[in-house]
C-alpha cells in the first residue's frame, strides 16, 4: 500500500472509531435518562453484582424469575436477560416462557450460555433457548465454541474459558448466520458479529477474570444498551462491552486487587464522563 492510501485508511479508521465513541456516549446518556427496566433471570452468584452494575449504569434491574409472574411482569420490562449459570430443571420453563413473552412483545432478550460446554443437560438447555431466537448471545470463547459445535467439551473448566476470543471469530460468525442472533464473544478483545460485520472492542483489564460474574454483568448491561437502541444491536452490544471495559480500566487505577476493583468498577461506571468516553472508547471494525 502506498503512503497516501495508508494515510487515508488510518484517517478513515480514526473517524469511524470517533463515530463509534460518540454513539457509545449517546447510548449511555439515553440509558441514564430513560432508565430501562431490565428483567434478569440469573444465577445466584451474579444477582448482586449484576443489579449493581445495571443501577450504576443508569438502568433499573429486577431479578424476577418465578414462572407465575412472567406473563404479568415481562411485558413491563424493556429488555430481558436470561443467564444459565446455576441452572436446575425447575428454572428452565420460566426461562423459556420469559423468552417467548419477550418475543411476542417485541422486546429484546439476551442469552448468557454460562458453561454451555460443561454438561449435556446444560448444552441442551442452551440450544433450546437459542432456538427461541435471542437478540444477542454473549459468552466467553469456550461457551460460543460449544454452542457452535453443539458438543460438550471434555476439557471444560466450567464457567471459565479455556479459549481466547480471537479463536472463536469464525464460530461466532457462523453461529450468528445460523441463529439470526448477534453473537458477542468476550475476552482480551471482545468480538461482536451479526454474521456479516465483525467489530472488536479493546477496552477492559485482565483482572476482570478474577471477579466472579463480571461476564454475567456485562451481558445484563448489553440488555440495557439494546433496550435503548434496538435498531442498532451490533453497535449497542459493542458500546456496552466498551463502557464496561472502560469503567474497569479507570477502576483499576485505584484498585489493590479483585475485591477493590469490584467496588471501583461500579463507582467508575456511575461517574463516567463524556470526555473520557469520547477519548478512551476503543471499538473498531475487524
Ligand atoms: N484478558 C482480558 N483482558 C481484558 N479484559 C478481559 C480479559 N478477559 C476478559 N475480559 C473482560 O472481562 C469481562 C468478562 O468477560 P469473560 O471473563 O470473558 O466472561 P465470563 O466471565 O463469562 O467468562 C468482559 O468485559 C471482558 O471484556
Ligand atoms: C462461579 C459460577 N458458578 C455458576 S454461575 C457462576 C458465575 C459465573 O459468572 P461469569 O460467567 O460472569 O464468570
Ligand atoms: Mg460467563
Amino acid at each position: 500500500m502506498n503512503n497516501s492510501r495508508a494515510e487515508k485508511q488510518r484517517e478513515q479508521e480514526a473517524n469511524r472509531s470517533g463515530e463509534l465513541g460518540q454513539q457509545a456516549w449517546n447510548q449511555l446518556e439515553k440509558l441514564r435518562q430513560e432508565a430501562p427496566l431490565v428483567q434478569c433471570i440469573t444465577n445466584f452468584v451474579s444477582m448482586d453484582i449484576m443489579a449493581n452494575v445495571l443501577l450504576s449504569a443508569g438502568a433499573s434491574p429486577a431479578m424476577i424469575h418465578s414462572i407465575e409472574e412472567i406473563p404479568e411482569f415481562t411485558p413491563k420490562a424493556h429488555a430481558l436477560c436470561v443467564n444459565m449459570g446455576t441452572l436446575t430443571p425447575d428454572w428452565l420453563p420460566a426461562m423459556k416462557k420469559a423468552a417467548e413473552v419477550a418475543n411476542k412483545e417485541g422486546k429484546p432478550w439476551i442469552l448468557d450460555p454460562v458453561a454451555a460446554g460443561a454438561t449435556s443437560f446444560r448444552l441442551k438447555a442452551c440450544i433450546e433457548l437459542l432456538e427461541l431466537k435471542p437478540t444477542v448471545v454473549r459468552g466467553n470463547a469456550s461457551e460460543i465454541l460449544a454452542l457452535f459445535k453443539s458438543s460438550v467439551d471434555s476439557n471444560s473448566k466450567g464457567v471459565d474459558s479455556i479459549h481466547d476470543s480471537v479463536d472463536a471469530v469464525e464460530a461466532a460468525k457462523s453461529l450468528a448466520q445460523a441463529s439470526g442472533s448477534v453473537i458477542a464473544v468476550s475476552g482480551a478483545v471482545d468480538i461482536v458479529t451479526d454474521g456479516q460485520r465483525v467489530v472488536g472492542v479493546q477496552n477492559g483489564v485482565a483482572m476482570l477474570q478474577k471477579i466472579t460474574a463480571t461476564g454475567c454483568s456485562v451481558t445484563a448491561l448489553i440488555a440495557a444498551f439494546v433496550a435503548i437502541d434496538p435498531l442498532h444491536v451490533v453497535e449497542a452490544t459493542a458500546s456496552a462491552l466498551s463502557i464496561f471495559g472502560l469503567a474497569s480500566e479507570i477502576g483499576m487505577d485505584m484498585a489493590k486487587g479483585p475485591a477493590s476493583l469490584r467496588v471501583h468498577l461500579i463507582d467508575s461506571l456511575y461517574g463516567l464522563k463524556q470526555a473520557t468516553v469520547l477519548h478512551r472508547v476503543s471499538i473498531s471494525d475487524l
